[in-house]
């Protein structure tokens, strides 16, 4: 009787990142390693986690299909919580106009940038919009992320709102990285809408957003609150909207000018304020006090040449931070955890500890998961990874590689680097 039971066999350290709800400042530093370790699986949820020794008095390992971990590190499965996932189309020369000196909101008013983007998806298929977010989505998994946030926003209308939004369910439903769907149509102002921004917003708050709530499309609404975007207070209308119709709330906030992005979102209760390159020490204080995730996206300020945000500031005044990618065609196409663990610890002055912290089970409170990921505790889903090293420390030593050799998803086996390194199912 071996289905659905996985044993995951003394691993030289399981590293646990217990908790179940987003680890705030201090915190962040104890990750609840447990030496010598096993995990128990029953039908994808983990039943039991301890020192091996005792794991192995309470259970029968001939009732479980092993994996054995000798002399590696297993931690709780990634979670990358802000991706634009689903786009049509690539922005490579944007890369070299930047490398020659144009910086991205220059490009954006020329007619680059998000609306090109735009205009890529609007042409391209459900079909080619599908396979491109499952290759992503296999490029994610070889890094150990085992759930992705997923932004629609490169439509700007109704119907290609919906396409993306469509294909984010789709992919989620198809493959075994789950993602959580935000919807973002207020990403960008369509050329068609410029110097008319306010009736764009309406149009986006009254005719797309109860599209998007009445058809459960997402689960999140999200805004590019910035100067020559949109406003505070195009953003509060919008974001009220959205929590009136159920939806729970994200910004992108504070990112190239300091524009009050940071206490909007704790005004509004927002689950998380994103970028915050730009953010203020009253934003900050403000994150910390009404526990707003603080996600900081450095592989963007990497890109576009900005100065990192202030993760250790933002820690060291109690906030919860988490760390993603931002994978999207323009600021930031990458899907590498590996760059964020180097560009956290090397540049932002977090430790290797805050890190994990930050891309496991704050990653998972920034998508209001807490209660069911982002750590290895009895009753979660069995979303794990085991390194091919014996510690977490070698992580963000291994510049620029992925240390992941095995990824569990639900309890599943699904990527093994010593099988391939594919997607097993
Ligand atoms: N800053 C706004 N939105 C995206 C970039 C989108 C794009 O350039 O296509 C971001 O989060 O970085
Ligand atoms: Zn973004």
């Amino acid at each position: 009787m071996k289905k659905g039971k996985l044993l995951v066999k003394g691993a030289s350290e399981v590293v646990t990142c217990s908790g179940f709800q987003a680890k705030k400042g201090k915190e962040m530093q104890d990750l609840k390693v447990i030496p010598n370790g096993s995990v128990v699986i029953e039908d994808g949820i983990i039943k039991a986690v301890g020192p091996t020794e005792e794991i192995l008095k309470q259970y029968d390992e001939s009732q479980y299909e092993v994996i054995d971990a000798t002399g590696k590190a297993v931690l709780p499965g990634f979670v990358d919580s802000h991706t634009h996932l689903v786009f049509g189309g690539y922005r490579a020369e944007e890369f070299s106009w930047r490398l020659q000196g144009q910086n991205y909101m220059e490009i954006m008013e020329k007619g680059g940038g998000i609306v090109s983007s735009v205009r890529s998806t609007k042409a391209a298929s459900h079909d080619e919009l599908y396979k491109v977010g499952m290759k992503r989505l296999d490029s994610m998994l070889s890094f150990g992320v085992t759930t992705v946030e997923g932004k629609s926003g490169y439509g700007l209308d109704l119907e290609t709102e919906i396409k993306q939004l469509e294909v984010t369910n789709k992919v989620n439903e198809d493959h075994p990285v789950d993602v959580v769907p935000t919807f973002l149509g207020a990403h960008a102002v369509p050329p068609e809408y410029k110097g008319r921004e306010d009736e764009f917003i309406d149009y986006m708050t009254n005719d797309v957003l109860p599209v998007v709530a009445e058809r459960k499309l997402a689960e999140f609404c999200d805004i590019f609150c910035e100067k020559k975007v949109f406003s505070v207070e195009q953003s509060r209308r919008h974001l009220s909207k959205a929590k009136e119709l159920g939806f729970k709330i994200k910004i992108h906030a504070d990112e190239i000018v300091q524009l009050g992005g940071a206490e909007l979102a704790a005004e509004l209760g927002a689950v998380s304020a994103d970028h915050l390159l730009q953010a203020s020490d009253k934003g900050v204080a403000d994150m910390a006090e009404k526990n707003v995730v603080a996600t900081l996206l450095p592989g963007t300020a990497f890109s576009l040449k900005e100065d990192f945000a202030r993760g250790r500031y933002m820690i060291d005044q109690g906030c919860a931070v988490a760390l993603a990618t931002d994978l999207n065609p323009g600021s930031c196409f990458t899907e590498s955890i590996p760059l964020i663990f180097s560009l956290a610890t090397l540049y932002m002055k977090m430790t290797t500890e805050e890190t994990i912290t930050a891309i496991t089970i704050n990653g998972a409170a920034a998508v209001d998961r807490a209660d069911t990921i982002g750590s290895i505790d009895i009753g979660k889903k069995a979303d794990m990874i085991m390194l091919e090293f014996p510690s977490y420390h070698y992580i963000p030593y291994h510049i620029g590689v992925s240390t992941v050799e095995k990824v569990i998803k639900n309890g599943v086996l699904v990527f093994d680097k010593e099988q391939g390194g594919g997607r097993l199912c």
